[in-house]
């Protein structure tokens, strides 16, 4: 078998400006929830460390439109059950938790006091359809055909190995974009990859994406 064989299944999508301005649209459409989450969020980052201490408002709710863009691009309208790993203080999964309010997202973090503070969070935005999970990712229990959302949390080799046997369908992560092609050239295993390049010329976003994994 061939070891690099994720390699000649990689394909890549430019991802243009239509897509950040549909998922500024839609944080604008969820904007009240939205902005109780930044809210929350900076709140609980006083007491402990979520996000960087020095992060301003703006840049926090951009982290949010960031969250945002699978769900415009399309990418989880077919999965159910979603896993937010490597949650820290609730991204991508609470921003997502919020549009996709028919799914249920549970919340995982291996940081005892972060799975914490999510909770709290998602106790005072009263998200009926969020679970939390305190534990490393490699002690969940999949259910089959569940989903798996990342943001920065994992390199991909990483996270596979943390997830051999368990029957995720589809993993989508947050990365920089020339990291990520770094990272596939050394999978060993038979899945489907596609990365997303945004190409949207804001700072922001720059050497930005994600990558998205199938089975
Ligand atoms: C850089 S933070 C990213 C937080 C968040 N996703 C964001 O974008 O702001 C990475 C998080 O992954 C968590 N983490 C690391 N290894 C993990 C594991 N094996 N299982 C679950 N969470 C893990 C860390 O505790 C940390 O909160």
């Amino acid at each position: 078998m061939n070891r690099f064989h994720v390699k000649h299944s990689i394909k890549e999508i430019t991802v243009n400006k239509n897509i950040l301005r549909e998922a500024r649209e839609l944080y604008q459409k969820n904007e009240p929830l939205l902005e109780s989450y930044l809210d929350e969020l900076l709140d609980w980052n006083q007491k402990i460390n979520l996000v960087s201490r020095s992060v301003s408002r703006e840049t926090v709710r951009e982290h949010v439109v960031h969250s945002l863009i699978p769900v415009v691009l399309g990418l989880m309208g077919d999965i159910e059950e979603w896993i937010d790993s490597g949650t820290g203080g609730g991204l991508p999964g609470i921003p997502l938790s919020i549009v996709l309010n028919e799914k249920t997202f549970w919340l995982n973090d291996n940081v005892k006091k972060k799975v914490m503070a999510v909770s709290g969070i998602v106790d005072a935005l009263g998200l009926e359809n969020v679970k939390t999970l305190p534990k490393s990712i490699s002690l969940v229990g999949l259910k089959t055909g569940t989903g798996i959302v990342t943001k920065h949390a994992f390199k991909i080799g990483d996270l596979l190995r943390l997830t051999k046997k368990k029957p995720w369908k589809k993993i989508i992560m947050w990365k920089g974009i020339e990291g990520a092609k770094e990272e596939i050239k050394r999978i060993h295993s038979n899945i489907e990859c596609t990365l997303y390049s945004f190409n949207f010329g804001e700072e922001f976003y720059e050497g930005k994406g994600l990558v998205v994994l199938e089975k």
